[in-house]
């Protein structure tokens, strides 16, 4: 049996209902130490939502970073107890290898070209970072107006995932990017990912909505 997809639920904030961590499919949440973004969450507060976690269930917290010092990330790492790194910028390898010593799991989010572009460089990459990193999460483009890196709201072409799927040779790695509860079916008819990466798609007005967390749940549930 095909193992189940995993689910992050990204951009969390204090205050929010973790309530639906405790789903078994919600295997992360994520929080945003982007200090640009609009999600971003200082790291004692941070400390806040993932004591709260870890009180609660087994899901795992992943802190968002771009472009972020060593020594930045270390100390976020011991204020806020967040347990995975995603470097959402651009990072080198070597970079991620310094961040992995830090002794967490490592995620390095690629971004994948318009569906006419050459994936030669993604696949590059793919192979580059697969060495050093715990899982890739592939994620769209930023629109050309912003300089946040992630959040968007806004997908890939998926028809892309036909040159890219063969070259991650099994290893783990996740999606993101304009995913909803509307086209997760479909996203999940055309590839099959460790985990589904999630923020603008479940949120009303900037905030996480739980209603459209539990439509996602069960539009993924059985797949
Ligand atoms: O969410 C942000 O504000 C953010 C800022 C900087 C880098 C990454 C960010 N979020 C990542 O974007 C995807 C979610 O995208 P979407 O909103 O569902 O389209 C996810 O990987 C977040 O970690």
């Amino acid at each position: 049996m095909a193992q189940a997809i995993q689910i992050k639920i990204c951009g969390l904030q204090p205050g929010d209902d973790l309530a639906f961590t405790t789903d078994p499919l919600v295997s992360h949440i994520g929080i945003i130490f982007v200090e640009k973004s609009r999600r971003y969450v200082p790291p004692m507060q941070a400390a806040k939502i993932t004591g709260q976690l870890a009180k609660a269930n087994a899901c795992r917290s992943v802190g968002v970073f771009v472009d972020t010092p060593i020594d930045v990330i270390e100390r976020t790492i011991e204020q806020s107890g967040i347990e995975v790194v995603q470097l959402h910028g651009n990072e080198s390898v070597s970079d991620c290898a310094a961040v992995k010593q830090l002794g967490v799991d490592v995620w390095k989010a690629l971004s994948v070209p318009l569906a006419n572009a050459d994936p030669t460089e993604l696949l590059r990459k793919i192979e580059q970072y697969q060495a050093v990193c715990d899982a890739l999460l592939l994620d769209a483009q930023p629109p050309k107006d912003t300089t946040v890196t992630g959040g968007h709201g806004v997908s890939f072409d998926w028809r892309m995932l036909g040159v890219i799927e063969p070259y991650l040779n099994g290893r783990p790695w996740w999606i993101a990017g304009g995913i909803h509860p509307d086209n997760v079916r479909k996203l999940l008819s055309v590839c099959r990912p460790t985990g589904i990466d999630i923020s603008s798609g479940v949120e009303t007005n900037g905030r996480k909505d739980l209603e459209k967390i539990q439509q996602l749940l069960k539009a993924v549930n059985g797949v």
